[in-house]
């Protein structure tokens, strides 16, 4: 079985993105009871149209299953059809992407929120730039692997090849990946808001990678395309981008 059969499954974001998305969908006029940062979180919170406006674009809320997960876990679920929508963030689309060129999930709208650049860092004394870098890991490697860790395997790779890093090695990580400088990689590929835990590591950015397009990666309504053939979800899932849309103005 794939999601709630007759439903639109919606999958929402709990952890960072999750205090983006609170206050966005409050503005744009919905409600998901129990989808909060209290200890008590509701996984599975009923959906509300609460203004005038989104109770016109969304006719049947009831037929909206949301489910709340990690924004790393639901581009394959959507591509799966397991959810039909999700707000996910553009990094994790392009990782998705990267691995996956065929896959069905399509990018409905960037929300604007949870913005974060995804970067190549490395000990703060090794170089400046990615040349620098290189010609100074070279220097003392004695043509060992360069080590490069992420969460983001796939992005990290294609930037690797990009670059011309041979020979190098991806180690996949689950977190943490800067503490991984200097005894356990050389490089990471991670994403960076304020800088604070780049900086506390003794760490520095050397380069920052494009996401789709776009210098930073940021929350995004991503849908299965296979999903907007059926009309009532197709139908469903406009009125809530048109409620989106609506509040980015
Ligand atoms: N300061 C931040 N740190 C990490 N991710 C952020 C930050 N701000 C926004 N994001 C976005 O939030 C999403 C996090 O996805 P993930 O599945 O890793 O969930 P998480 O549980 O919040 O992450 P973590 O494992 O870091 O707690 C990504 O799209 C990421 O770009
Ligand atoms: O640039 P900053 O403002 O410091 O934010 C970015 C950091 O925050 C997140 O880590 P988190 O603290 O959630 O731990 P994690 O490494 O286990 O994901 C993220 O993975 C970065 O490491």
């Amino acid at each position: 079985m794939t999601g709630i059969p007759d439903k639109l499954n919606f999958a929402l974001p709990d952890g960072h993105l999750m205090s983006h998305v609170l206050p966005f969908i409050e503005g744009a006029g919905l409600g998901f009871d129990g989808y909060d940062e209290t200890s008590d979180l509701n996984r599975r919170p009923p959906m509300r149209t609460e203004s005038d406006t989104a109770k016109t674009l969304i006719q049947q809320p009831d037929r909206v299953a949301a489910k709340v997960i990690r924004p790393q876990d639901m581009p394959v679920h959507v591509a799966n059809g397991n959810f039909d929508i999700a707000i996910s963030g553009t990094d994790w689309l392009a990782e998705h992407r990267q691995r996956f060129p065929k896959s069905p999930v399509i990018e409905k709208l960037r929300m604007g929120f949870g913005k974060v650049r995804i970067v190549a860092a490395v000990h703060q004394d090794d170089g400046d730039n990615l040349p620098d870098f290189i010609e100074s890991f070279r220097s003392r490697s004695g043509g060992e692997y360069l080590k490069i860790a992420s969460e983001y395997v796939y992005l990290a790779d294609s930037y690797a090849q990009k670059k011309n890093l041979h020979p190098y090695r991806v180690i996949m990580t689950y977190g943490a990946t800067e503490s991984l400088i200097p005894e356990d990689c050389d490089m990471i590929v991670e994403n960076t808001e304020t800088g604070n835990t780049l900086r506390k590591n003794n760490l520095k950015i050397i380069d920052t990678l494009e996401v789709l397009g776009a210098s930073e990666s940021e929350g995004c309504l991503i849908a299965n395309q296979e999903s907007l053939e059926i009309p009532w979800k197709k139908e469903l899932v406009e009125g809530i981008v048109s409620l989106f849309e609506n509040y980015l103005k």
